[in-house]
């Protein structure tokens, strides 16, 4: 593979995959810092909304690199990165490239200005592979222009669009993906996850505003959905049901402070930002039209079990791949 700056960029759009719905309601972002041609000092990602941006995650993870024993390790928030950062960088910055996956945000939110640590550190060239649409946060290349940072725009967009796409959909309505998990040969009934995969599908119900489960799954299995592997909060539920007759004894019901619809009307979705969907492939076929991503969670084992139906006939595109521990994860949208 070529050494070039689409090399450099992939590493910060994968880092980033890694924190994918998990920085909601921010978007996920990833930021690579190359020294010299092509020394890499670090690979970081922006983890969870509150938590440091991408950059200064690099910013401090490249600098401890060369210092490791700088008290800058001690400084944990964002706000005291930067400013120490800024106060001591002493021009380390001045031979190092940026990799980007979203332009650097321009404005104070919970964590101070990215484009305002940047133009004081000064590195010799930001790469950015996608602008902020965001009217509030962008403009960070304005400001590193106007410092005479060199920048370049547009590397790897395609794949950074991807990246960024959840996040322009919850800002402007709901976002809806699909999770499901099966063996090698595609059975999806029982136990099929191992305890990291399950303890990430976890992560995920402590984020989403609401799961969406079929009411054959609820009569089946007399699910709790929580988010216990983490300790984490249960999502608000929504059983898509014709029939809508239930037993309310099961542990789904018994969550404090949950709201529970039983509807065969998916207009109660439009009410939530992000939307997580449980389910195999019946409810994947019928839901398919309403999909932005399918997140699928294959288990390397190949075992007797329920499988697809017959009829269905879906093409995707495999936006981003993985693995948690000896989990395939696959993000995947429809072929259009
Ligand atoms: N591996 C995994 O990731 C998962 C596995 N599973 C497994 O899947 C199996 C169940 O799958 P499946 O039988 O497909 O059941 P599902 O509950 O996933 O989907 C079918 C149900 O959805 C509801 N439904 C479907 N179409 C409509 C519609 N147009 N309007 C309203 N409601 C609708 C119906 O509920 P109703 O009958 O109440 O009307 C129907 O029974 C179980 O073995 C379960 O363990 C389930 C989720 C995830
Ligand atoms: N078995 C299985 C999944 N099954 C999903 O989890 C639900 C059970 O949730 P809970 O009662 O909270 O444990 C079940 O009804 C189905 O929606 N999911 C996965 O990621 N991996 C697995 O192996």
């Amino acid at each position: 593979m070529k050494i070039n700056d689409n090399f450099f960029m992939k590493l910060a759009i994968d880092e980033a995959w890694k924190y994918q719905f998990i920085s909601f309601p921010n978007p996920a972002v990833g930021c690579v810092v190359v020294k010299g041609e092509s020394e890499i000092l670090a690979i970081e990602a922006h983890k969870e909304a509150g938590q440091a941006h991408a950059e200064v995650n690099a910013l401090k993870a490249a600098f401890l690199k060369y210092y490791p024993n700088d008290i800058l390790k001690t400084k944990s928030s964002s706000k005291q990165i930067h400013e120490y950062l800024i106060k001591n960088h002493n021009g380390f910055f001045n031979d190092c490239k940026v990799y980007v996956t979203l332009e650097p945000c321009n404005h104070e939110g919970k964590t101070p200005a990215c484009a305002n640590l940047l133009k004081e550190l000064k590195p010799q060239k930001v790469i950015v592979a996608h602008e902020d649409l965001n009217n509030i946060a962008k403009g960070g290349c304005e400001t590193l222009k106007n410092v005479n940072i060199d920048i370049d725009i547009g590397c790897m967009k395609k794949e950074a669009y991807e990246l960024l796409y959840p996040f322009l959909k919850w800002n402007s309505g709901t976002f809806i993906f699909y999770k499901m998990a099966q063996t090698l040969n595609g059975s999806i009934d029982g136990s099929i996850s191992s305890n990291s995969a399950k303890a990430y599908v976890h992560t995920l119900r402590d984020k989403i505003d609401l799961m969406l489960i079929g009411g054959n799954t609820v009569r089946t299995d007399m699910p709790t959905l929580d988010a216990r592997y983490i300790a984490g909060r249960a999502p608000d539920v929504f059983i898509y049901s014709k029939n809508k007759v239930f037993d309310t004894n099961i542990p789904l019901f018994k969550i404090p402070n949950r709201k529970v619809h039983i509807s065969d009307d998916l207009f109660k979705l439009l009410d939530y930002k992000f939307v997580m969907v449980e389910g195999t492939y019946n409810l994947l076929d019928t839901l398919k039209d309403r999909l932005d991503y399918i997140v699928l969670l294959v288990n390397p084992k190949i075992r007797n079990g329920a499988n697809a139906l017959n009829e269905i006939d879906i093409d995707f595109e495999i936006v981003h791949e993985n693995y948690i521990g000896e989990e395939k994860i696959m993000f995947l949208k429809r072929k259009s």
